[in-house]
């Protein structure tokens, strides 16, 4: 009974067959089309109060790179939006193609980016994350996007300056004093709509929060984060890259944009 993954044999096209949510009317990612986005003026601005100190350990789980941060109390959170109260920051992660002209699990009216970049927070009203996972409003998922350019952000660097200390899968290390907020864009201009995680088990429970600016990376970054491998430090290579789902069903849903 293989693993869940991204191969041809455990791939997003088969999920369902262990995941029966991933055939759900609420999937994640879907392709955002500008025609068919709603601008909504009661949207507000997001806040994120992050505490640097939250942050702990960075990892290869061999599906990809992972930051995980101390969500035992309101420490780091998310606040306004689409969202209402304050929801934890639980961990970060990201999805990237096997070049840079792929990578993006939302596609923006066509385009693909080199990669996206997911921060995740859950409602502390549903107790923790596995309650939190049953309710539509229990978690949201700040979606960044990464562009390959010239001017690549310094922030992303302290992650991928990471990556050595984690190529294989089970590796982990201290990841602290990091503050993701950095990670962001200048402007605050998002697209919302209701969905699910991006991977089995696919629970339809996700506030989604793209940002529109995506942030630059150097191709040299880039091929840093495809340096990891989905595998052991005992089995062969095998290049961690596509480790996106493709864009699923809208099924009717309103995608609503904070911005005209
Ligand atoms: C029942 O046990 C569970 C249930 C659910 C999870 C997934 N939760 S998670 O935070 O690791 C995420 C997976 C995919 C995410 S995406 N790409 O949509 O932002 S977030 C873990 C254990
Ligand atoms: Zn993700």
């Amino acid at each position: 009974q293989s693993v869940w993954g991204y191969d041809s044999d455990n791939g997003p096209e088969r999920w369902h067959e262990n995941y029966p949510m991933a055939k759900g009317d609420k999937q994640s990612p879907i392709e955002i089309n500008s025609k068919d986005v709603r601008h909504d003026a009661s949207l507000t601005p997001w806040h994120a109060s992050y505490d640097p100190g939250a942050a702990k350990t960075i990892l290869n789980n061999g599906r990809t790179c992972r930051v995980v941060f101390d969500d035992t109390f309101d420490r780091s959170v998310l606040r306004g939006g689409p969202l209402t109260g304050a929801y934890r920051l639980r961990q970060l992660h990201l999805h990237w193609g096997s070049s840079d002209d792929h990578g993006s699990e939302h596609i923006i009216d066509g385009e693909k980016y080199a990669a996206e970049l997911h921060m995740v927070h859950w409602n502390p009203k549903h107790g923790n994350f596995a309650g939190a996972l049953k309710q539509p409003d229990g978690v949201a998922v700040v979606g960044i996007f990464l562009k390959v350019g010239k001017t690549p952000k310094a922030e992303i660097k302290r992650i991928l300056e990471e990556i050595d200390n984690i190529k294989t899968k089970g590796k982990e290390a201290p990841f602290q004093h990091f503050d993701p907020s950095i990670l962001f864009p200048k402007s605050r201009d998002y697209w919302t709509y209701h969905g699910s995680f991006t991977t089995p088990p696919c629970e339809e429970c996700i506030t989604w929060i793209l940002l529109r600016e995506p942030i630059e990376v150097s191709a040299d970054q880039m091929a840093k984060l495809r340096s990891l491998s989905k595998n052991g430090e005992n089995e062969p290579v095998n290049p961690l890259v596509d480790n996106w789902r493709p864009p699923q069903p809208v099924k009717g849903r309103i995608v609503r944009a904070s911005f005209k």
